[in-house]
């Protein structure tokens, strides 16, 4: 019999999480699922369940949470030769790995999508040790993402990032960055440097619209230090999808990204505060098998 496992973060967005675990079992048993619950009390809880799953041969392993507890799944997959397939029931505040592959945000609509035999194999992010799945940001920017409560982001969404965000740009925090990539070294003062794997960023699905989650690539952008005037239309470009056009912003691609900084710099990863500076970046093609709705 194929066995699933559901890892259920009760923490999660609106703590709804436990609402609807009775359907997602009945589901994946209506599939043909031996399923096993395992519910997440405290951090990296959900990464070693997935340790688990994989090293127990399961055949597919389900979040239901937001992102943060999705990055710590995906964390568990690391080195493991036996890579179960990934359901995503979101319910999170922001869900960017939900809305790059089109999982639907509304839950009950996410967990009927675990029915869909298609399958995406993903690209996963590397980040000195670690795994990410959507983005990377590093910068005085990132720090002040870092610091956006969970209030807000219930009550905002993407928008909770952009009060942050604004509100740094105008106090013009910047920190000199050496970023390598394969096309070259950029070197310069900036508020932020985000490395995304996908269009969505902060629940902005059109911050890098020429990402695909399955093209190998680090979608890179950096902001160069903005007057008050260059920050409002850079956060026009970021509503219309048009932040890589924007004259103070550097658009690159690459596979490969490492990143210095003379200065104690934060970093954020997958929306959680991340490791400081240095970073180094890879990507692990196609690495991973998500299920996503049928077409049409
Ligand atoms: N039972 C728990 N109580 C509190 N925190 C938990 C619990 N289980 C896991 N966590 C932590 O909660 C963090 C955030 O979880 P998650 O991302 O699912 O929800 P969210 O913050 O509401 O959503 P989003 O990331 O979309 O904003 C996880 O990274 C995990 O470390």
């Amino acid at each position: 019999m194929p066995q699933a496992m559901v890892i259920l973060n009760p923490s999660s967005g609106k703590e709804e999480a436990l609402n609807h675990l009775q359907r997602v079992e009945e589901l994946l048993q209506e599939q043909g699922y031996e399923v096993s619950v395992k519910e997440t009390a405290k951090e990296l809880d959900a990464t070693h369940f997935c340790i688990d799953a994989c090293r127990n041969k399961y055949d597919l392993v389900v979040t239901i949470g937001g992102d943060g507890t999705l990055h710590e799944t995906i964390n568990g997959f690391t080195d493991q030769n036996h890579r179960p397939k990934l359901g995503i029931v979101p319910l999170g505040t922001v869900n960017d790995y939900a809305r790059a592959l089109n999982i639907p945000l509304d839950a009950l609509e996410a967990i009927e999508t675990l029915r869909s035999k298609r399958v995406k194999a993903v690209d996963m992010g590397r980040v000195n040790g670690e795994r990410f799945a959507n983005v990377v940001a590093a910068g005085s920017l990132a720090e002040s993402l870092s610091a956006v409560t969970s209030e807000d982001k219930s009550r905002l969404g993407a928008f909770a990032y952009l009060k942050e965000g604004i509100k740094d740009l105008m106090n013009h925090s910047t920190h000199p960055l050496i970023i390598r990539h394969d096309g070259g070294t950029w070197e310069g003062d900036s508020p932020l440097l985000l490395v995304t794997l996908t269009n969505s960023v902060g629940g902005f699905e059109k911050l890098a619209p020429d990402a695909e989650v399955d093209d190998g690539l680090l979608h890179c952008f950096v902001i160069r230090d903005l007057s008050i005037f260059h920050t409002v239309t850079a956060g026009l470009s970021l509503l219309l999808g048009h932040l890589k056009n924007h004259k103070d912003v550097d658009y690159f691609i690459s596979r490969k990204v490492t990143v210095n900084s003379p200065d104690p710099v934060k970093t954020n990863v997958d929306g959680e505060e991340g490791p400081m500076l240095p970073l180094e970046l890879g990507i692990l093609p196609r690495y991973l098998q998500v299920i996503i709705p049928e077409e049409g």
